[in-house]
């Protein structure tokens, strides 16, 4: 099984269950691993072929700007939806950090796997 990644896209965004944090914008950073067959863009060497990381980065970037939700899980949850959904995505898996978040730590967040891991 082949492998696209994006790593460590930063979004802002609201997100958060505290009054506080509904009043901010904060940084979220996405690592993903998207399954994908590379032999025919490869072969090709064309970017209609592949699973295109730009276009993914660009979709994700636009959704969670504008989104407002509470729980890292619902995020998460909703992106991992949309590369399965609109971009054709057989399994994914998908690190939603939220750096800062707690103190002493790096980052915090959830790290989830979804569809079916081609063999
Ligand atoms: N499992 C989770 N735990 C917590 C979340 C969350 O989204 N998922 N969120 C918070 C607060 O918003 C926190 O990030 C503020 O520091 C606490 N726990």
């Amino acid at each position: 099984m082949d492998i696209v990644f994006i790593q460590d896209l930063r979004i802002d965004t609201v997100i958060g269950i505290y009054d506080w944090e509904r009043r901010v914008r904060q940084t979220v950073a996405l690592d993903l691993e998207m399954a994908f067959d590379n032999t025919r863009p490869a072969a090709s060497d064309r970017i209609e072929d592949t699973l295109d990381y730009k276009a993914v980065s660009k979709r994700l970037i636009g959704f969670v700007e504008a989104s407002s939700f509470q729980l890292v899980e619902t995020l998460a949850e909703r992106c991992a939806a949309i590369v399965r959904e609109e971009f054709g995505v057989a399994w994914v898996r998908l690190k939603l950090s939220k750096p800062g978040a707690v103190r002493g730590s790096r980052a915090v967040g959830v790290c989830i796997e979804r569809g079916v891991r081609p063999g």
